[in-house]
């Protein structure tokens, strides 16, 4: 693939939904940089997650702003690349989108009590189960306007990799020019 047309992604979801297993796959598959979210967070987002809070709007802006530039640092290098971000909110999504018009969200999705189950049996990881409520609550999901692909996290994190994977290479090729909107229909490979 010429530099140009490497896939610039975000992959979104409530906590728990699998962004962090899959978008780091699908990096190594799209032979671009993965960058986790969790990380560009300021450590008082963490500690107030931890402590079992929600983060606020105000609290999300630094690091919306953390995520809008490492997009647009891999933009300058010409490179393409895959972050984690929870993105719940439309107009944090809007954020990242005016970055560039080839930002390509894969939103991940799944029934609430599959994703609980996950969570809580997931291990060392700071964000408290609890809090899977409030991020459901916040989620806007992705509209038939932006620049993406809903993929379910039913299957196993290989299955969901190769949807994710699919959507990517077809709706954000350079001759899917137009035809990368909306969140699209979804089959396993
Ligand atoms: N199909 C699947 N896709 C992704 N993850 C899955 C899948 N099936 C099971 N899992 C498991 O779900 C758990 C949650 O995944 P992960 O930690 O990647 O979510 P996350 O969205 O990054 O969470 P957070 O936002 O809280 O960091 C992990 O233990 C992962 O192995
Ligand atoms: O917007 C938010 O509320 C946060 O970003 C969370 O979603 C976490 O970063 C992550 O998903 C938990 O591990």
């Amino acid at each position: 693939m010429p530099d140009r047309a490497r896939p610039l992604v975000v992959v979104t979801g409530v906590s728990g939904s699998g962004k962090s297993t899959v978008g780091r796959a699908l990096a190594g598959r799209l032979g671009v940089p993965y960058e986790e979210g969790d990380d560009l967070h300021p450590p008082e987002n963490i500690a107030k997650m931890e402590a079992g809070a929600p983060l606020t709007d105000r609290d999300r802006e630094p690091w919306l702003d953390r995520v809008a530039a490492w997009l647009g640092g891999r933009l300058q290098d010409g490179g393409g690349g895959v972050v984690a971000c929870s993105g719940l909110k439309r107009r944090y999504r809007d954020r990242l989108a005016a970055v560039s018009p080839r930002v390509f969200f894969v939103h991940l999705h799944g029934p609430v009590e599959l994703i609980a189950g996950r969570m809580a049996a997931r291990r060392g990881h700071f964000m408290p189960p609890a809090l899977l409520r409030s991020q459901v609550a916040a989620l806007e999901p992705l509209a038939p306007d932006e620049h993406g692909a809903a993929v379910s996290v039913e299957g196993t994190p290989e299955e969901t990799v190769a949807l994710a994977l699919r959507a990517v290479r077809q709706r954000h090729s350079p001759g899917a020019a137009g035809e990368g909107r909306g969140p699209g229909p979804e089959a396993p490979e």
